[in-house]
């Protein structure tokens, strides 16, 4: 335990889940125990999309094992989408300060305790995770195959070339927001699905928010599958055009 905590402030962890049945337990416990080490106070509200795989089972059973304070889970009736499960989440968070990452490692809970110092030191609105930015350190995608790297590299690129939000990683989502900041722009975006990231961040640019950025490593998942699919990438070029005429 450390003797000084990192914050007073309380800290929601906003999950989407859907068939994390496996990678479930190692998150809930990385963060738990991160929470834990800091004394950080904190909640973890898990959006389970009614997953086949039986992924509310087990967070059921992990909200007895760390306290339904800790753990709270908002199921939704069906498979609706990421962006829509952030704002579903986001309407049961009770912290001063919401946090989204996903369920997989993909996001390891060791570089939260950076981005919270960042966002004090700094007094920002939004701390991003980023993939691409101080490589020196480490950051970056592993796993991924070529084509993969291929389409966030591309996502990335076309939405900085039409939109020009001024950060390294608009399809990243890992990251931590002030609860009224992230309330505001949730209202005023329209995405449903993977596109809903960069839509976030651009409209938060746009309305003068700080952003900082902490590098993180992205690594492939172990369990499971990815639910990016073809839609989601003609989605996220249509939300790329849909911007640009509305900002
Ligand atoms: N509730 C819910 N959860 C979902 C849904 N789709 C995905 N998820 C959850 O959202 C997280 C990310 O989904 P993945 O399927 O693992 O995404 P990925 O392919 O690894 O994509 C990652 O990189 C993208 C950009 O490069 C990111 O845009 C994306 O958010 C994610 O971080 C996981 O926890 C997954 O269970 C959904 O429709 N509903
Ligand atoms: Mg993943």
């Amino acid at each position: 335990m450390s003797s000084t905590p990192l914050s007073t402030s309380k800290y929601s962890v906003i999950l989407p889940t859907y068939n994390e049945r496996r990678n479930l337990p190692v998150i809930i416990y990385l963060l738990c125990s991160m929470f834990q080490q800091q004394s950080l106070n904190y909640e973890i509200i898990i959006v389970d999309d009614n997953s086949p795989d039986g992924t509310q089972d087990v967070a059921k059973q992990l909200a007895r094992v760390y306290g339904e304070d800790h753990i709270v889970l908002r199921p939704r009736a069906g498979k609706l989408g990421l962006g829509t499960a952030y704002v579903h989440g986001l309407d049961s968070c009770t912290g001063e300060f919401i946090i989204i990452m996903d369920a997989d490692f993909s996001h390891h809970p060791k570089f939260i305790p950076q981005m919270i110092e960042m966002q004090k030191h700094e007094n920002l609105d939004i701390v991003q995770g980023t993939r691409y930015s101080g490589a020196h350190t480490g950051a970056g995608v592993y796993g991924w195959n070529l084509k993969r790297k291929l389409v966030s590299r591309g996502a990335n690129l076309l939405s900085s070339f039409v939109l020009g939000p001024r950060t390294t990683d608009v399809t990243g989502s890992f990251r931590l927001y002030r609860r009224p900041v992230i309330e505001k722009l949730i209202r005023e975006v329209t995405s449903k699905g993977y596109v809903f990231q960069m839509e976030i961040l651009v409209r938060a640019r746009a309305s003068g928010c700080t952003i900082g950025e902490v590098p993180i490593t992205f690594c492939d998942r172990v369990f499971g599958e990815s639910k990016l699919g073809g839609d989601e990438i003609v989605g996220y070029a249509k939300g790329v055009w849909n911007l640009f005429i509305s900002i």
